[in-house]
């Protein structure tokens, strides 16, 4: 008998995440049946579209949701082997049991001396979100300025290294002095720290006199409206992200974008990854051969211990991580 330990929902968000609404819980698991295995989690997610869908699809005392790298400890299950790593969608779980369905293996391709963990981060979902988004959303072609916010974070930080493999010039803004120096060292053009700016439109304007064609927009709210402006005509923004808005318990109001889109003829689409699910493999194929041949570079901030998930997934929320937020079982 295994037993597993889960974080579940106490109680729903109000404003910006408590660890009290928060709960550690021990689950005992049943012993396996034909064609299922046992997983134990090595490294969890933790994401910003937790806090907007635990409030869309939980209820309290569910656990939460999130995906994993997990381990094969034993299997019932042919088609996987004892050892193997797969990414799952199981939530803040340390074990679990799987009928083999909705996890998949990582790529075979997979150097071993590559951190699993990227499979959750740059070579995984958040990665993804970044390729789709600038080469079906955003349509960036090569020579363009591109302007991405959250911009040292999984997402963004993708976004401008691709950005740069497709010819563009890169403008990321983020919010610390230290974000700002990992920009540049991952080949960012221009970044500047948001928060301490004492004009953002002067700032933007600055990084780029000329305005940007491409907004990968990861925040929303002020930010997307200042930058809005500059936009250069029939720019594109990929609306990814609004950060700035999830713990809103009373809705932001605007200024509101009608006339920068019109004069403009702007072109502004909201997306989620998971539209492109069936060209999965085509991303992390590409995803892990930047990655392998140096051209995209990573970072994460790990934290260690299960225990500390809630922990983590506030500090993410509050801007602590350079790249992707990680725990370590
Ligand atoms: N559409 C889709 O399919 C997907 C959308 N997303 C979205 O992309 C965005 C980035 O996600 P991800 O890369 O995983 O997360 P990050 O790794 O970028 O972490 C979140 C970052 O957001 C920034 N942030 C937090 N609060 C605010 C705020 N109030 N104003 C401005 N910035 C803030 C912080 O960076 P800083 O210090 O720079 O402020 C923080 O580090 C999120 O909005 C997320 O919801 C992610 C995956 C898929
Ligand atoms: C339980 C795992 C669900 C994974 C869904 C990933 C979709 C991410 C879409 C993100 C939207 C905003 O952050």
């Amino acid at each position: 008998m295994v037993t597993a330990k889960v974080w579940v929902l106490k109680k729903h968000f109000e404003g910006f995440p408590k660890t009290s609404d928060f709960d550690l819980k021990k689950i005992e698991l049943p012993n396996l049946k034909d064609g299922e295995l046992l997983l134990e989690s090595v490294f969890l997610s933790v994401d910003p579209y937790m806090r907007p869908y635990s409030r869309r699809d939980m209820k309290e005392g569910d656990i939460m949701i999130g995906t994993q790298v997990a381990r094969i400890v034993e299997s019932k299950n042919p088609a996987f082997t004892v050892g193997a790593f797969v990414v799952a969608r199981s939530g803040w779980r340390t074990h679990f049991i799987s009928d083999g369905k909705d996890i998949q293996l990582l790529p075979s391709s997979w150097p071993e001396s590559l951190p699993k963990s990227l499979a959750l981060g740059t070579v995984g979902m958040p990665g993804l979100t970044a390729y789709f988004g600038l080469l079906e959303v955003c349509k960036m072609k090569p020579g363009e300025t591109v302007l991405v916010n959250a911009a040292a974070g999984a997402v963004g930080s993708v976004v401008g290294q691709l950005a740069k493999i497709g010819g563009c010039k890169v403008v990321g803004c983020a919010g610390s002095d230290d974000k700002v120096a990992y920009l540049k060292k991952i080949g960012f053009d221009e970044a500047f720290n948001y928060k301490t700016v004492t004009s953002l439109d002067e700032a933007l304007r600055k990084a780029s006199p000329d305005g940007y064609d491409c907004f990968f927009d990861n925040v929303g709210g002020e930010f997307a409206s200042i930058a809005i402006n500059q936009m250069k005509k029939h720019g594109r923004i990929a609306v990814c992200g609004a950060i700035s808005q999830y713990n809103d318990s009373v809705p932001q109001k605007g200024p509101y974008v009608q006339v920068p889109m019109i004069f403009k003829e702007l072109q502004m689409e909201g997306f989620l990854v998971t539209r492109w699910n069936n060209r999965r493999e085509e991303g992390l194929k590409a995803l892990l051969k930047w990655v392998v041949e140096g051209k995209v570079k990573c970072h994460e901030q790990v934290t260690e211990g299960f225990e500390n998930m809630p922990m983590a997934f506030i500090g993410m929320l509050k801007g602590e991580n350079i790249g992707k937020a990680i725990v370590k079982v």
